[in-house]
């Protein structure tokens, strides 16, 4: 497994080993023990699996309030994303900035996002599924967003406006600006 932190270190991109025979393959996605040799110590709960049937489909960007904060571990086994996470940690010095990477299932890599960060992700190719693990339950009531298309976060999404696909609720989340501060920075 090797582990590299994007710019904003606290996010990492994580590549687990894949051995390949004649069978297929053979891959560890997941383990503690590796984890905890690099000082990553989480108590994953909860596995999530989601499908997105066209590209250019964006969930997000979602979060988490606590007690309810949520790590993330998320992978592609079908097609591909990029995946964006924004720090929304007050007092941080990469307050509402992001950074953003491509994970697919051809990489087999995956992205650590930790608590504090509002998570979104956009397909790049039709029938995108992707999983991800998470280490607080699910609470509605603590179920959060931030507006995916913000100018103030000046994300580049692969896909326009127009064209991107989204859930009722995605459009309608507050811009960072309009934000309480949920979060913040140790
Ligand atoms: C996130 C979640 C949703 N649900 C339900 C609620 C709803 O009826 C249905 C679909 O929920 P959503 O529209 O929120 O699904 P989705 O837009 O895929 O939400 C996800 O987006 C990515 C970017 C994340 O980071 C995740 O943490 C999660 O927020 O699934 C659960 O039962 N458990 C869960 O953990």
């Amino acid at each position: 497994m090797e582990i590299e932190a994007l710019a904003i270190p606290d996010v990492k991109i994580i590549r687990p080993r894949k051995f390949g025979d004649h069978r297929g393959f053979f891959s560890e996605t997941y383990s503690r023990r590796a984890f905890q040799a690099a000082g990553l110590d989480f108590d994953f709960v909860q596995d999530n699996h989601s499908l997105s049937a066209e590209p250019g489909t964006i969930r997000g960007l979602h979060f988490q309030t606590e007690p309810f904060g949520q790590v993330k571990l998320v992978r592609v086994v079908r097609g591909a994303i990029l995946d964006v996470a924004v720090d929304i940690r007050r007092g941080s010095p990469t307050y509402g900035r992001h950074v953003s990477a491509r994970i697919s299932a051809a990489d087999w890599n995956q992205i650590l996002i930790p608590i504090g960060f509002a998570h979104g992700l956009c397909t790049l190719e039709p029938d995108t599924e992707v999983l991800y693990k998470v280490s607080n339950f699910y609470s509605p009531e603590h179920d959060k967003g931030l507006l995916w298309n913000d100018p103030d976060l000046g994300i580049d999404w692969p896909v326009a406006a127009a064209e991107a696909r989204l859930s009722d609720k995605d459009k309608l989340h507050p811009r960072l600006a309009d934000l309480p501060d949920w979060f913040h920075h140790a």
